[in-house]
């Protein structure tokens, strides 16, 4: 488990060009390494900014070698502007001419799942085993090269929320939500396990409405209080701030 490692930027839009710029290394130089790279993708404003700033200079992705996981998602109907998917592909993934190699988007409320957000999680498993194997739960081996999570000004991260139960998930790859404090209630989520099988897992918090959270978060070591502290990199964790959010 790698130390924290805080990089500041001036601003939000500085802060996304240089995660941006970022990932572009990392993926290319594990397509060069390894043939093919896994990333997690997330949500919200500092996940959108990150796909805003990589679809400036979309052609330089190895998008044929990438694979596109999810660290959480809500649980609402194919096509709902609040899902992360949407807004990704709203973003960028509608305008490349590349396809990536694999996109795997977690459950939709009104797909195959019908309506059942448990079965929800266990379909997204089963990718997740399907890729990886027993390695993810066991952590035997780095199974994405990036986990990029967002953080909320309650400390969460993905799905997993202060003092829920999914923050105590160890057995399970992707845990189900029902009682989100934000919504909309049903979600689903990578757990502890899953976030931090990554080589490298960056934590991105722009804006001073997330200053107290980042104080909160860095001064702790009870994932269950603060999940934002419980996600770590098997060789890097990078918390990407900006001024307002690093204080
Ligand atoms: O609900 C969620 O919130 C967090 C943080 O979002 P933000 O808009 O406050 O930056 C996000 O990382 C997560 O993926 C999402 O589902």
């Amino acid at each position: 488990m790698s130390d924290v490692e805080r990089r500041v930027r001036p601003d939000k839009a500085t802060l996304a060009n240089a995660v941006a710029e970022r990932f572009l290394a990392v993926v290319t130089e594990a397509v060069e390494k390894r043939g093919v790279a896994h990333v997690v993708l997330t949500g919200g404003s500092m996940g959108t900014a990150f796909l805003e700033a990589l679809g400036r200079s979309p052609n330089e992705v190895p998008w044929a070698s990438l694979h596109l996981w999810w660290g959480d998602e809500r649980f609402l109907p194919e096509g709902d502007g609040e899902r992360n998917v949407t807004q990704a592909r709203n973003a960028l993934l509608d305008n490349l001419t590349v396809a990536p190699a694999g996109v795997h988007v977690m459950a939709a409320s009104d797909g195959a799942a019908a309506g059942d957000v448990a079965a929800g999680a266990s379909a997204y498993a089963a990718e997740l085993d399907e890729a990886f194997g027993d390695a993810l739960l066991q952590g035997e081996v780095p199974a994405f090269d990036v986990v990029m999570l967002g953080m909320g000004p309650d400390t969460h991260v993905a799905s997993l929320f202060p003092g829920h139960e999914q923050t105590r998930a160890h057995a399970v790859s992707v845990a189900s939500v029902t009682n989100s404090p934000k919504p909309p209630p049903e979600r689903i989520t990578m757990t502890f396990p899953t976030l931090n099988s990554a080589r490298e897992v960056w934590l991105m918090v722009a804006g001073e409405d997330k200053r107290d959270a980042v104080r909160a978060a860095s001064g702790s070591d009870d994932r269950v209080a603060h999940p934002a502290c419980g996600v770590h990199g098997q060789v890097a964790t990078v918390w990407w701030l900006d001024e307002a959010a690093a204080g």
